[in-house]
C-alpha cells in the first residue's frame, strides 16, 4: 500500500515556520506582515476558502484584511481597490479570489496587482521570473509550490533521472508545476485533454501530478508501480450513500485504485489543498521581508 502523504501535517509545519518568521521580522524591524484578500460576489465555495485564508493569516500573526465587493461591481471598481492596496504600505500581499464574475476580465485585473505584492504568482512578471529561473525575487503560485514541497518531503529535492508527467496545462497549476519540476532536473511532460493515449503517457511517470479538474479520471492502471502521485483536483460530487443531497470531495485520481500501485499519494481532502493556503502565508511573509529589506527564510 502506498504511503499517504499528509498535506495537512506538512502545512501545519509550514504555518509554524511562517508564524516564527513573521514574529522575528516584527521584532527586528517593526514590520507586521499584511495580507489583503479581495472577494467579489457571494459564491459559497469562495466564501469558505476566503474565510480559511483569513483565519490562517490571523493565526500567523498577520495584519489580515478582507475586502468584499458585490457581484455586480464593475471591473474598474475592483481595479481601483487593487490600486489602493498597491499603494498601502501596511499591505504586503494581495490576493483577488478567483473565479471573478463573468463580466470582469480576470486577466486584466491580475495584471494591475503590483508584482511585489502578487502572492498568487499570477502576474506576468512573476510568471516570467519562474520561467527564467529568477526565483530570488519571484512569487511561485501557491498550489504548485505546495505540491513541490510534498514531493521534496517524499523523494527529495533532486529529481534528475526521474520522469515527471503533469496532466493539465493551466496557468495556475499545470504550467508553473512543470517549471518547478524542470528546475528540479526532472524530465517533464505536460499532458492534457488532447493528448493521445493519456494513460500510456501517465504510465511513464515516476512523479505524476494530476491537475485536470475531472473527478477520479486517473485510474490505477495509469500509474507506474512505485510512482509518487500528487492529486491537485478538488471535485465535489454527489454522495447519495451518505444520504439525500449529500456530497463529498474527491480528487482527479481514483485513490482506492492508485494506492495499490503508487509508492506515495496525496489524499483529497488533506493533501495539496491545505498546502496551498500554507504557501500563500509563506509568500505573504516573504513579501514583508523583501519590503523591509531583509533576507526571507526559505519554507
Ligand atoms: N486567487 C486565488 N488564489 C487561490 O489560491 C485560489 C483561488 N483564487 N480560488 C480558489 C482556489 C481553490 N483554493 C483552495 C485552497 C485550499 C483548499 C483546501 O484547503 N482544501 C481542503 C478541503 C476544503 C474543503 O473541505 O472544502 C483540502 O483539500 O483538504 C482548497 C482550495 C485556492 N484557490
Amino acid at each position: 500500500m502506498a504511503e499517504r502523504i499528509d498535506g495537512k501535517a506538512v502545512a501545519a509545519e509550514v504555518i509554524e515556520r511562517v508564524k516564527r518568521a513573521a514574529d522575528a521580522l516584527r521584532e527586528k524591524t517593526g514590520t507586521k506582515t499584511g495580507l489583503a484578500v479581495v472577494i467579489v460576489g457571494d459564491d459559497p465555495a469562495s466564501q469558505v476558502y476566503v474565510a480559511s485564508k483569513g483565519r490562517m493569516a490571523k493565526e500567523c500573526g498577520f495584519h489580515s484584511v478582507e475586502h468584499r465587493l458585490p457581484e455586480d461591481a464593475s471591473g474598474d471598481e475592483l481595479i481601483d481597490l487593487v490600486g489602493r492596496l498597491n499603494d498601502d504600505p501596511s499591505i504586503h500581499g494581495i490576493l483577488v479570489q478567483l473565479p471573478l464574475p463573468a463580466h470582469m476580465d480576470a486577466g486584466r485585473v491580475i495584471q494591475t496587482i503590483s508584482p511585489e505584492k502578487d502572492v498568487d504568482g499570477f502576474h506576468f512578471i512573476n510568471v516570467g521570473k519562474l520561467g527564467t529561473g529568477e526565483r530570488e525575487t519571484a512569487f511561485v503560485p501557491c498550489t504548485p509550490a505546495g505540491s513541490m514541497l510534498l514531493i521534496e518531503r517524499t523523494i527529495g529535492k533532486e529529481l534528475s533521472g526521474k520522469t515527471a508527467v503533469v496532466v493539465g496545462r493551466s496557468n495556475i497549476v499545470g504550467k508553473p508545476m512543470a517549471n518547478l519540476l524542470l528546475a528540479a532536473n526532472a524530465t517533464v511532460t505536460i499532458a492534457h485533454s488532447r493528448t493521445p493515449d493519456l494513460a500510456a503517457v501517465c504510465r511513464t511517470a515516476d512523479v505524476l501530478v494530476a491537475a485536470v479538474g475531472r473527478p477520479e479520471m486517473v485510474r490505477g492502471d495509469w500509474i507506474k508501480p512505485g510512482a509518487v502521485v500528487i492529486d491537485v483536483g478538488i471535485n465535489r460530487i454527489d454522495a447519495p450513500e451518505r444520504g439525500e443531497g449529500k456530497t463529498r470531495l474527491v480528487g482527479d485520481v481514483a485513490y482506492g485504485e492508485a494506492e495499490k500501485v503508487a509508492s506515495a499519494i496525496t489524499p483529497v481532502p488533506g493533501g495539496v489543498g491545505p498546502m496551498t493556503i500554507a504557501m500563500l502565508m509563506a509568500n505573504a511573509v516573504t513579501s514583508a521581508y523583501r519590503a523591509a529589506g531583509e533576507q526571507p527564510p526559505s519554507f
